[in-house]
């Protein structure tokens, strides 16, 4: 099986990724940034993983010659990785922005202009690009401006990349609304938020793992983006 690449693997809905595509038998090559123990388990486990900021272009473009150095072909990119960065009075508007269109959207651009290669195949819709998005790409957030811009950003690169790589390779968004609370998350914040859809909940990695391997299992889904939000905009 060829390997799957997926960004921001250290916690979370990237570590969920991670270790259920590794137990359905993928090599897992991934990106992270702060250590915590998860990695040295994924490592432990096999998985091939790269420090890389990817704030920082001159660490991008490494991992990208070593990613080429090492591999032939890719089963599929999954572009998780992410900051959610909020408005604030003294932070610096412009390294938000950039900060927030970096990663969100430049790292995609970048990786799969160079790693298309990798995915390409005489079979119809075989290879995946998925990139994980954000309800809020189409909504618009007071509070995440610059977050929720960057990832339409992202949702307009889902439409370019599947219209460049057809017909190999399948790219496809996931946009979710609340599939995880931060621990800091208070009672408040979480009544709030629940509130919000019809159905009351958070969606949990089982939800993006099942939309994940959906979008995987495709040979005619291509350009569309899978919307896990429980019913927000009806609410
Ligand atoms: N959780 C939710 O309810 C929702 C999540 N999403 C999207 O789903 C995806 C996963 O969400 P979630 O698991 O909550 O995300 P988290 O914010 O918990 O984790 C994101 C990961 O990306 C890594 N990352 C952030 N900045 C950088 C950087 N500069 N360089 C390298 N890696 C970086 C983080 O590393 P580090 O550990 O060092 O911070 C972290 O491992 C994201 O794309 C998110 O936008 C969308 C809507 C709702
Ligand atoms: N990179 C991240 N993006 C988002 C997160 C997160 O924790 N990390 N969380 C959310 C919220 O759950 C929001 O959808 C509901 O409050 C959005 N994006």
């Amino acid at each position: 099986m060829q390997p799957i690449l997926i960004t921001g693997i250290g916690k979370r809905l990237g570590l969920a990724m991670a270790k259920d595509l590794m137990a359905q038998g993928y090599p897992l090559i991934g990106t992270y940034r702060s250590h915590y123990t998860a990695i040295e388990d994924l490592k432990a486990a096999g998985a091939e993983l790269y420090r890389v900021d990817l704030l920082q272009n001159s660490e991008i473009k490494a991992f990208i010659a070593e990613v080429k150095n090492k591999h032939e072909s890719l089963r599929a990119i999954i572009h998780n990785a992410s900051d959610w960065m909020p408005e604030r009075p003294d932070t610096d508007a412009a390294k938000v922005f950039d900060s927030m269109m970096q990663i969100h959207a430049s790292v995609p651009y970048q990786l799969n202009l160079a790693l298309a290669p990798l995915l390409e195949t005489d079979e119809i819709g075989c290879r995946d690009i998925i990139h994980i998005s954000d309800y809020v790409a189409q909504k618009g957030s007071k509070k995440h401006i610059a977050y929720a811009a960057s990832k339409a950003a992202l949702d307009n690169l889902t439409l370019s990349f599947a219209a460049k790589l057809a017909p190999g390779v399948k790219v496809n968004g996931i946009a979710p609304a609340l599939m995880l609370f931060n621990d800091q998350d208070d009672t408040a914040y979480r009544q709030k938020a629940l509130a919000k859809a019809l159905l009351p909940k958070e969606g949990g990695e089982q939800e993006m793992l099942t939309a994940v391997k959906y979008l995987m299992s495709s040979r005619y889904m291509t350009g569309r983006t899978l919307s896990l939000d429980g019913g927000r905009p009806l609410k």
